[in-house]
């Protein structure tokens, strides 16, 4: 059922309590999300957003509980894809000529997806859209995560409708940024930011400087998943600030994947060798195989450096690893240092072959990584402990730019 946020801004949305993947199989959650879809009423009514298609028929009941359909005057699409736009055909089917206000990129995914000849509407950076009591400004935001991400600016209440930016997939009975779990929230956004937005952080840090030096004065910002920033709004866009420049806190990740423990004795030696060194380090092992990947993402992120692990299986490495290799090429992670490892039998290529991907990937690798033969023995052991402990050294004197 639709929310007021404003006294003329409605949420008008869908919390999805459910779901736990996204982009098919790529993003894992814990906590559900939502659409999040505005109705704004000054003396003309727009639609921001729409929700995603299984949900279309209920989004339309609902919504005609809130208005009279015949009374909205404008349809606002800031981005295209499907689950802010798939309810779009139904909501079309009772006002098909209703004017649609998107990016040019838009029309080309909203036509791509639907095939539908819609009123669309072309609007720039600066635009502006009238709602006679206030007015909608239009600032586009290419690659904020997609060519025709869009944000929208609304004057009388002093609202940014982000889209994307700033959200986060969290599903809550509350809508507001106060009223949820502080930690929850801080760990559904970082978690959003890392695995969707790492590869745009350049364009983030120029787009929320563009913003900022517009001096619009932001009451709150209304993303289209997740909880509504409405305390201390800004604490959201100074925090994008400080993710985007390449984020890294004192923390050192160690993924691996392991057919016979080997080289997991090797990823826990290694371990204890970077608490010894640097025991305020935070120290974290992720068996990739059982872990979920967006998370495990969301702490490379997190980290300064990681270690990846493979034994080494017909020649090359586990595919689990391989799989986690290619997602960092993908995120583009900036000004990260790593090192490869792993136990073999005979031939042993995994180590070199994950350092090679870690350099293509972006990783500073800092040394030819460790191999041990077959299941480590005490020296073994102790030969990792001393190299987590000189993988410490190393990051204290390399200097990544
Ligand atoms: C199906 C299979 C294929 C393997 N292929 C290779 C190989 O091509 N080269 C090699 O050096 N070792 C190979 N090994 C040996 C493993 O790398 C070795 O047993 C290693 O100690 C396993 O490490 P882990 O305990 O971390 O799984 C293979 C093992 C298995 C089970």
């Amino acid at each position: 059922m639709g929310f007021r946020i404003t006294d003329t801004v409605s949420w008008v949305g869908k919390v999805d309590w459910e779901t736990r993947k996204f982009h098919g199989e790529e993003y894992t959650m814990q906590r559900g999300t939502s659409y999040n879809a505005y109705l704004v009423r000054g003396g003309k009514t727009a639609l921001i957003d729409a929700v995603w298609g299984p949900f279309a028929e209920e989004f339309v009941e609902n919504l005609q509980k809130e208005i009279d359909l015949d009374e909205i005057d404008f349809i606002v699409a800031n981005h295209g894809e499907t689950d802010h736009s798939g309810a779009l055909p139904a909501l079309m089917s009772r006002i098909s000529d209703r004017p649609i206000y998107c990016t040019a990129n838009c029309i080309k995914s909203l036509k791509g997806q639907y095939h539908q000849d819609w009123d669309f509407r072309t609007v720039k950076t600066g635009d502006k859209l009238s709602l006679e009591s206030q007015e909608l400004i239009f600032i586009e935001a290419p690659m904020l995560h997609w060519p025709d991400s869009m944000f929208c600016y609304l004057t009388g209440d002093k609202i940014l409708f982000s889209n994307d930016a700033f959200g986060q997939h969290l599903a809550a009975e509350h809508r507001f940024n106060d009223l949820v779990d502080q930690a929850e929230l801080y760990q559904e956004a970082i978690k959003y930011y890392a695995n969707i937005l790492t590869p745009f952080s350049m364009l983030v840090e120029k787009k929320i400087k563009e913003i900022l030096a517009l001096n619009l004065p932001v009451e709150m910002i209304c993303p289209s998943h997740g909880i509504i920033w409405r305390q201390d709004p800004l604490q959201i866009v100074n925090t994008y600030l400080k993710w985007a420049a390449a984020w890294q806190e004192n923390q050192i990740t160690i993924l691996y994947d392991t057919m016979w423990n080997g080289t997991r004795r090797m990823a826990e030696s290694l371990a204890e060798g970077i608490h010894a060194a640097d025991p305020s380090a935070t120290v974290k092992l992720y068996n990739v195989a059982r872990s979920d990947k967006t998370e495990v993402m969301a702490e490379v992120f997190k980290s300064r450096a990681i270690l990846v692990g493979s034994s080494t299986i017909n020649r090359g490495m586990l595919s689990s690893v391989a799989a986690v290799l290619e997602e960092m090429r993908g995120l583009a992670f900036k000004k990260k240092k790593a090192m490869a490892f792993g136990a073999y039998g005979w031939s042993g290529e995994a180590v070199r072959q994950i350092s090679q991907r870690l350099g293509d990937a972006g990783f500073a690798v800092l040394n030819d990584g460790l191999r041990l033969l077959w299941n480590p023995d005490d020296g073994g052991i102790e030969e990792c402990v001393r190299v987590g402990k000189s993988f410490v050294e190393q990051l204290k004197s390399d200097v990544v730019s």
